[in-house]
């Protein structure tokens, strides 16, 4: 498959990294790092071991956008733009694997080629042409209205032939309001508190992580999607669990003094609960704190 990775940071470089074990990856990334990945290839290191060399570009041509598949792993707050450069090319299928709620920027530019997307893999840059994998997860693909999908069945074919753990998904809807669940609770409280994900497993940030995920699945079940109370505070727990040694990538953000996704997931789940009437009060505290850390923020 042909494979563009629009915007190869942390998430993008292992996932691409993996991906051009098997297949033919364009990395859209900044510099040094996709000069670095250009020159001497890229290193994927930590709980996976790769060496492995993509093409990479920091000013992709309508020609470097043209592929089988463009995989979106910006932040969720440039994935707008990310959009408007994508549509330059000629991509059969688009999936963002950015948390937080983003396929509506997609969908404006790009239409019925975007497919919806989530991954619980954990990556951390090292440096330019380096990324750890900080955690062996799995990645979910599938229709943004949920149901049977020949083209999911095919990414997910195409991730597997390369070693990754990828299943297509019909109840997608779903899937991403249970991840918006877990990054509600433990991004927002982790890089609150300043905690490894595995310290929410007891104590105060437990509970806080809890509520915030009952209020997600509140507003998820008034927006039509069927995602129960327990449901969300048990993916937390899961997520908890299995990542327990993960700095969350929130908490990434503040400790390198980076802006927040804040408006993506806590702010999504405020703003998605006012248009239905459902109050968000643990969510709205978190996004007003994580949004004056934004502002004035100290990272030490
Ligand atoms: N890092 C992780 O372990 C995980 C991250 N995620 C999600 O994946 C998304 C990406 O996260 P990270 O990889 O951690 O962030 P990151 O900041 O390391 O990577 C995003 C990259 O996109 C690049 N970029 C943005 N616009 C670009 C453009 N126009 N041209 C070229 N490059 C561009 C940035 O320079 C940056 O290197 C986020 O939504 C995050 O929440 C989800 C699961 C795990
Ligand atoms: C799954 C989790 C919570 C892993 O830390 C994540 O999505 C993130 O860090 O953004």
């Amino acid at each position: 498959m042909d494979i563009v990775v629009f915007g190869a940071g942390a998430l993008g470089s292992l996932v691409g990294g993996l991906l051009a074990r098997e297949h033919h990856v364009t990395l859209v990334a900044r510099d040094p790092h996709a000069q670095r990945v250009a020159g001497q290839g890229l290193r994927v290191t930590g709980e996976l071991d790769a060496h492995v060399r993509p093409r990479a570009t920091t000013d992709p041509t309508p020609d470097d956008l043209t592929c089988d598949l463009a995989l979106v792993t910006v932040k969720a707050y440039d994935t707008a733009e990310a959009a408007r450069t994508l549509a330059t090319g000629d991509s059969d299928v688009v999936c963002s694997l950015s948390n937080g709620l983003t396929e509506g920027a997609l969908v404006a530019e790009l239409g019925d080629r975007v497919l919806a997307g989530s991954a619980t893999y954990g990556a951390e840059l090292v440096g330019p042409g380096e990324v750890r994998c900080t955690g062996v997860g799995r990645i979910h693909v599938g229709e943004l209205a949920g149901g049977e999908s020949e083209r999911a069945e095919r990414v997910a074919a195409a991730f597997r032939e390369a070693g990754l753990d990828c299943e297509a998904d019909p109840a997608m809807p779903r899937r991403r309001w249970e991840k918006l669940a877990v990054n509600a609770g433990i991004n927002a409280v982790t890089a609150l508190a300043r905690v490894e994900n595995g310290a929410l497993a007891e104590g105060p940030g437990r509970d806080v992580a809890h509520r915030a995920a009952r209020e997600t699945a509140r507003v998820a079940r008034a927006d039509g999607v069927d995602l129960t109370d327990d449901a969300a505070v048990a993916a937390v727990d899961t997520v908890v669990d299995e990542t327990a040694a993960n700095r969350s990538s929130m908490l990434q953000d503040v400790l390198s003094g980076g802006r927040t996704e804040v408006d993506a997931i806590s702010g999504a789940v405020v703003d998605r609960g006012a248009d239905h009437g459902v109050a968000t009060p643990t969510n709205r505290t978190l996004a007003a704190l994580l949004r004056a850390w934004g502002a004035d923020g100290i990272t030490e």
